[in-house]
């Protein structure tokens, strides 16, 4: 069925960029092809636009600032809560796309629209929450205060894995703080961004504050990079792109908010509660077929409940349904790419070949994107997989003995995401929280993602926090203001 048959609302299924508020295709005519990686079938076509049109969305936005910026905070944040009604409204057109798009089960895709609107009701919120301070002055004649301004012209590039909640984590804040923002999404993606863009011009967003720049990223990348007029880059993707694009924001000083890649240890001690641990390695592990920066990526199973573990484990796993997103029951859908199938093929040949062994899975399904999931037993850290974000329904589990080695193995990684660890030992739980050298910590959970807790990395996982009162931080400056003169007459 076409992708336009599933649609209560055919107009959301846009083959058209916005840009400055307008519908608009390449001005050279070329368009890229969406394609379903469950099916391999071409979905809909989008502009392939470049610097030009890029160009055209910046000088939109910039004249569009002054009046979005001069607006009272709380009709900022009135025309956000009318955008999250006209989400929730189109949910399930919403999640229709994502699914066709991206491949994710139907069910998890609701789960994302849900996600992605609790950042734009968040921010709606936090909208009239930008506060100031007023300073105590050091001498009488003086008074000290703070203004918090809108740091203009803001770009967003986001990825495929999350199409919805990455535009909106980034678009709310933005929009919330007095800032025009410009989005492109992955090119395996482009859709969902679309829709959105659709929502925004019904919810009364003002012309030329929100557009989507549809096309191959270099052009596209290249000037929301290099362009002064941009003053704010939110990326969130890979490590390896996330320093291009820091190299390329460097001449014009550019504000940089990067969500970047993980390698999440998730960490299960012999007193672990197993029930817990099982439930939040299954949500951790296999939420997106594996593909979010935030996956368990290295498991370590201590001595004691490593073969409880690994046995609960292969159970479960074996329960997983692989399909089309929007076939009953399915709960793992294809990859986005070969690329990624051919990755995590090259994870387990190689931990296979260096001694791991296949307790369940083990390949992808021939001539298709779908990855079977699998569970390894006896990995170690010298396999790619250890050192490299597999990206995949891949569980490896490696075994340790005591706590000092347990974090030291965890912390041996350039990224500092997100990490999840399991024990009913109070003073552990302290210990080890204190030690893991990452963003976020999931004590007893095996979910770190909520839109009111900031979310984000240290090392090269990234530079600053989205969601939570935090997130508007990254779309703000601070103005300091003193007034002098201020001696009371004699
Ligand atoms: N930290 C997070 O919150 C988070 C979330 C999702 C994905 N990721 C990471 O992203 C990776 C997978 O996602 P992906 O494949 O979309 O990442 P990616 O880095 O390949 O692409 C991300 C975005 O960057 C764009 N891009 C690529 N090259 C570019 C260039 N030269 N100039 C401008 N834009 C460019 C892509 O078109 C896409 O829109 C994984 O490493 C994952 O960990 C991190
Ligand atoms: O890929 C990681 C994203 O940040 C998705 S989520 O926020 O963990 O849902």
């Amino acid at each position: 069925m076409s992708l336009r048959l599933r649609l209560r609302d055919p107009s959301l299924l846009a083959e058209k960029a916005f840009i400055g508020g307008e519908w608009a295709g390449a001005r050279n005519g070329d368009t890229l092809a969406v394609v379903d990686p469950a099916t391999g079938a071409t979905i809909a076509t989008v502009p392939a636009l470049g610097a030009d049109e890029t160009r055209a969305a910046i000088d939109a936005a910039n004249a569009a600032w002054p009046r979005w910026r001069a607006l009272p905070s709380a009709e900022r944040g009135r025309l956000l809560e009318i955008w999250h009604r006209l989400m929730l409204e189109n949910a399930e057109d919403l999640a229709v796309i994502m699914t066709a798009e991206q491949g994710k089960p139907l069910a998890e895709a609701r789960g994302e629209v849900t996600y992605g609107a609790s950042f734009v009701k968040w921010f709606a919120e936090e909208a009239r929450r930008i506060y100031g301070d007023t300073i105590p002055a050091p001498s009488t004649d003086r008074r000290i205060i703070t203004l918090r301004e809108p740091v203009g012209v803001s770009a967003a590039i986001t990825p495929w894995n999350f199409p919805n909640a990455m535009i909106t984590r980034k678009c709310a804040p933005a929009l919330a703080a007095g800032c025009p923002v410009i989005v492109k999404p992955s090119d395996f993606t482009p859709l969902s961004a679309l829709a959105l863009a659709v929502l925004s011009e019904r919810a009364g967003f003002p012309k030329g504050i929100f557009s989507v720049l549809t096309g191959l990223p270099d052009g596209i990348g290249g000037e929301l990079t290099s362009n002064e007029t941009v003053r704010k880059l939110s990326f969130t993707g890979s490590t390896r792109v996330g320093r291009l694009l820091m190299r390329q924001s460097a001449d014009s000083v550019k504000r940089l908010s990067f969500e970047l890649g993980g390698n999440a240890p998730f960490i299960v001690f012999d007193d672990a509660d197993l029930d817990l641990a099982i439930a939040g390695v299954m949500a951790s592990k296999f939420r997106n077929a594996g593909q979010t920066c935030v996956c368990a990526n290295r498991i370590l199973v201590q001595d004691g409940i490593y073969d409880r573990f690994a046995e609960r484990l292969a159970t479960e796993v074996a329960k997983l349904k692989v399909g089309n997103g929007f076939d009953e029951g399915v709960t793992i859908g294809p990859l986005i790419n070969q690329a990624a199938v051919d990755k995590v093929e090259r994870h387990v040949d190689d931990a296979r070949a260096k001694g791991a062994n296949l307790l369940i899975g083990g390949a992808a399904l021939p001539g298709t994107l779908f990855a079977i999931p699998t569970v390894l037993t006896g990995a170690t850290t010298e396999m790619a997989l250890a050192s490299e974000e597999t990206f995949g329904p891949l569980a490896p589990l490696f075994r340790f003995h005591d706590e000092s080695e347990a974090i030291a193995i965890a912390n041996a990684t350039p990224f500092g995401l997100a990490s999840y660890f399991f024990t009913q030992d109070i003073r552990r739980s302290w210990r080890v929280t204190e030690r893991l050298e990452f963003g976020m910590v999931g004590l007893n959970t095996g979910s770190v993602s909520l839109e009111v807790a900031p979310f984000g990395g240290i090392k090269q996982s990234g530079l600053g926090r989205e969601g939570s009162r935090y997130g508007l931080d990254e779309y703000l400056e601070t103005k300091t203001l003193h007034v002098g003169g201020l001696d009371p007459a004699a």
